[in-house]
């Protein structure tokens, strides 16, 4: 399976703050960017396997850096940083920019893991990624650590599961 090179996974959407995804603070809800990386982070994952499905396995922890207010505009940037046998590293960075002064500055950052399902829903192998920049090298080569954090996590959160009551709250 030929390598891909990670430019070519890279998924950028500019958006407006619309006053409906405010919260009561004048700032963006963080629940409604949550939703915006995702859907980021799938195209990108989608453009690197080439299948129809690529599933949000989970997400590190979204780093909200600097609020976004109304006045700025959003550039959400995602692309696949590190992979797998069928799983992908998302990295999603978005930059706010007041669009009164063009000040720039990184306003949240996030790891997000997806995993290519083939025809069956089974994961399905997707090829290597080359990293070309020194940002892309930089996040390629913490990858296997992350990787490595990440699966740590799974096992406890499987712990976790098996200690979990599936019983009405209400019983
Ligand atoms: C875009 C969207 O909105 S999708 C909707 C939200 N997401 C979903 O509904 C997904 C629901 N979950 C699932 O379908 C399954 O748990 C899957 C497909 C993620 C994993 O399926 P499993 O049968 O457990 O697969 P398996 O154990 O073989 O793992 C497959 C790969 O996923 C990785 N993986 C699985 N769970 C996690 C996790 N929580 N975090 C990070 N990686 C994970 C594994 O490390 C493995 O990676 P590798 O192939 O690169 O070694």
């Amino acid at each position: 399976m030929k390598a891909r090179k990670m430019g070519e996974t890279r998924i950028i959407q500019n958006d407006q703050v619309l006053i409906n995804d405010l919260n009561n603070y004048h700032t963006l809800f963080g629940g409604v960017l949550m939703k915006k990386l995702d859907a980021c982070a799938t195209l990108s994952a989608c453009s690197h396997a080439r299948v129809k499905e690529c599933v949000t396995a989970s997400t590190d922890s979204v780093n909200f850096i600097e609020p976004i207010r109304q006045s700025d505009k959003v550039c959400i940037e995602s692309f696949v940083t590190y992979t797998g046998k069928s799983s992908m590293e998302i990295f999603c960075k978005v930059i706010a920019e007041d669009m009164v002064t063009g000040e720039r500055r990184i306003a949240t950052t996030a790891f997000l893991t997806f995993v290519a399902l083939d025809e069956n829903k089974k994961p399905i192998e997707v090829p290597a990624i080359v990293a070309e920049t020194e940002e892309e090298k930089f996040l390629y080569s913490t990858g296997e650590e992350r990787a490595k954090i990440r699966k740590l996590k799974r096992q406890q959160n499987k712990d976790i599961v098996a200690h979990l009551s599936i019983n009405k709250p209400w019983n």
